[in-house]
C-alpha cells in the first residue's frame, strides 16, 4: 500500500495523518506497510509485536537517509552529524558522548545550569504576564538550555531579538530536512533543489557559528588554567566541553559535530514539548491545582528548585508523560533487521523500515481507556483505580517512549528532561496558566515534531504566594 504523492508536491505532512494511520490500522490490523518518501516502513500498533521488534539483535544500528543528506555529505568534506549516522561510524561518536551526556550524573550536572536559564525565562513573564506564540517563546528558552549546557554560555535570545535568527536558521533546517524525508525520488544526488541549497546554505552556517563558540570555549578554559582559577571555577560548574575534551576520546571537531545535534534536536523538540505540557494543564485546571499543590510542598518556600525537588515531583513527571503520551513526539521508534525475520507471522527481509507506531498506540482505546482524556493519574504510583483503570500497565515501557527506546535513544534526554521539568514547575509555581477566549482544543500540525497548527498564546494569572524566581 502506499501513499501517493503527486510528482510536484510540496511534501507536507498532512494534518489528518493521525486519522489516515488509525484507518489503515482499523482496515489492515496491527502491522501494515506504507510508503514514506523513497522508502516502505512497516507500522507496528501493539505492544506485543513492538517487543518482539526491540528484542531482535541490532548489531549495527542502521539507519536509512534522503538522498538529499548523502549529497550534502558528498558535496561537503565535513564530519557527520550523530543522528545522520549509521553502524561503527555512528557508534564511535554516540559511545563516548554517553559517558557525559547519559551516564547518572549528567542530569545532576546539567540542573544548576539549566535553572539559571529557567528563572531568567520566568523574570521575563512576570513582566509579561503572557504568552504570545508559546512555541517560538519556549523555543528561545530552548535555544539558551542548549546553549548553556553546549558551551556554558548565554546566548541572550530571552532579550535580544537580533539573536532570533539563529532560531530561523533552525527552524529552515527541521523544514528542509522534513521535506527530504517526504520526497518520493532521490533528485538532490543528481540536481542540488532549492531545498538542498536552502538546508546546504542554514546547516554549514550552524557548522561556523558552532565553531566559533567552540574556540571560544577553549580559548576560555585555557585561560582560566594559566591563570590558576580553573580548577575553583569546576568545582562550582559543569563543563561539557572541559569533561569530553579532557578524557581525549573525541578531537575537537567530532565534538563540535556533536554540539550540532545537540542544537537541531533540542530546540523545536523542546519548544513543541513544554508548549503543549502547559496547554494540557490549561484545558485541565483541576490538573493544575493538583501539581501546584505538588511543587509547593515539595519546594515549600523555595526559589531554588534543585535535582533533588525534581526528583521528588512525581504529579509533575506524571503530567509530562501524559501530555507526551497525548502529542507523541516521536511518531515511531524506527528499527531496521540485520537479518530476515518473522514477527507476527509475517516474513520480513533484513533492511526493512520497521516503526515502532508509539503513536497510535498511545491514542489506542484497547492500551488506555479514554485515549484523548489528559490524566497525569495513569502515570501516578498510587493506587487510585477511581480515577483510571490502570489495565494499561501491563505494557509498560513500550508504548509511550517520547526520547526513544535503547541504545538510539534522544542522546539529549538528561539535559531535556531537567529543561522541561524546570520551565513547568517554575511557571505554575508562579502562574495559573490559561488559554484566552475560553478555548478548548489547540489542533495541531507536524513539523518532524508535532507543533499546534496555530500559534498558541497564554494568559498568565501571578499565583498570591509567588515567590521571586
Ligand atoms: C522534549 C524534547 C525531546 C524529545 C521528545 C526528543 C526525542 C528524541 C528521540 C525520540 C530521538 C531518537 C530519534 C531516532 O530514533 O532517530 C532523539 C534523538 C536525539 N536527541 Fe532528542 N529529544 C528531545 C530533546 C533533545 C535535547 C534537549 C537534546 C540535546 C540537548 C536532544 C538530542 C538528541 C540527539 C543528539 C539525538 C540523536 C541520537 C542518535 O542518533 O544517536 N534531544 N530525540
Amino acid at each position: 500500500m502506499a501513499l501517493n504523492f503527486k510528482p510536484f508536491t510540496k511534501y507536507e505532512i498532512l494534518d489528518d495523518f493521525v486519522e489516515v494511520m488509525i484507518s489503515f490500522r482499523e482496515k489492515y490490523g496491527d502491522i501494515f506497510k506504507v510508503r514514506a518518501g523513497n522508502k516502505h516502513v512497516l507500522h507496528v500498533c501493539h505492544p506485543d509485536i513492538a517487543d518482539q521488534v526491540f528484542r531482535l539483535p541490532y548489531k549495527e544500528n542502521h539507519r536509512h537517509f534522503p538522498g538529499m543528506i548523502e549529497a550534502f555529505y558528498k558535496y561537503n568534506d565535513i564530519p557527520r552529524s550523530l543522528s545522520m549516522r549509521s553502524g561503527k561510524d555512528w557508534a564511535k561518536l554516540r559511545m563516548p558522548s554517553n559517558e557525559h551526556l547519559l551516564k547518572p550524573k549528567a542530569m545532576a550536572n546539567f540542573t544548576p545550569l539549566l535553572e539559571r536559564v529557567a528563572n531568567d525565562f520566568i523574570d521575563n513573564l512576570k513582566t509579561d504576564l503572557q504568552i504570545n506564540d508559546a512555541v517560538r517563546e519556549i523555543s528561545k528558552y530552548a535555544y539558551e538550555c542548549v546553549g548553556i549546557a553546549s558551551f556554558n554560555k548565554r546566548y541572550g535570545c530571552l532579550n535580544d531579538s537580533s539573536q532570533d535568527e539563529m532560531l530561523n536558521l533552525l527552524n529552515t533546517i527541521l523544514k528542509t530536512l522534513q521535506t527530504a524525508y517526504l520526497m518520493p525520488f532521490d533528485i538532490n544526488r543528481y540536481y542540488k533543489t532549492k531545498t538542498y541549497r536552502e538546508f546546504e546554505q542554514t546547516y554549514l552556517q550552524l557548522q561556523e557559528f558552532l565553531k566559533k563558540n567552540m574556540e571560544e570555549q577553549i580559548l576560555r578554559l585555557n585561560t582560566m588554567r594559566d591563570e590558576g582559577t580553573l580548577m575553583d571555577y569546576l568545582q562550582d560548574e559543569y563543563n561539557l566541553i572541559y569533561a569530553m575534551l579532557s578524557d581525549g576520546k573525541l578531537p575537537a571537531e567530532e565534538i563540535v559535530t556533536l554540539i550540532s545535534d545537540l542544537h537541531t534536536g533540542a530546540v523545536e523538540g523542546l519548544g513543541n514539548a513544554i508548549t503543549f505540557v502547559l496547554c494540557d494543564l490549561a484545558l485541565n485546571p483541576d490538573k493544575q491545582d493538583t501539581l501546584y499543590e505538588e511543587i509547593t510542598q515539595v519546594a515549600a518556600d523555595q526559589s531554588v528548585i534543585g535535582i533533588d525537588a525534581l526528583q521528588k515531583m512525581s504529579y509533575l513527571q506524571a503530567c509530562i508523560k501524559e501530555s507526551q503520551r497525548l502529542t507523541a513526539p516521536f511518531p515511531g521508534a524506527l528499527r531496521i533487521p540485520e537479518t530476515d525475520v518473522t514477527i507476527a507471522g509475517y516474513r520480513i527481509p533484513k533492511g526493512t523500515n520497521i516503526s515502532i507506531n508509539h503513536k497510535m498506540m498511545s491514542l489506542d482505546e484497547r492500551f488506555f481507556p479514554q485515549p484523548t482524556k489528559f490524566l497525569p493519574e495513569r502515570w501516578t504510583r498510587d493506587d487510585n483505580t477511581d480515577v483510571i483503570d490502570k489495565g494499561y500497565q501491563n505494557f509498560p515501557n513500550v508504548i509511550v517512549k517520547p526520547f526513544g527506546f535503547g541504545v538510539r535513544s534522544c542522546a539529549g534526554v538528561r539535559v531535556a528532561k531537567p529543561a522541561m521539568m524546570l520551565s513547568v514547575a517554575k511557571i505554575i509555581q508562579n502562574f495559573e496558566v490559561s488559554l484566552p477566549n475560553g478555548e478548548k482544543e489547540i489542533k495541531t500540525t507536524r513539523l518532524l515534531f508535532p507543533t499546534p497548527k496555530e500559534p498558541v498564546n497564554m494568559c498568565l494569572k501571578p499565583r498570591q504566594s509567588s515567590y521571586s524566581s
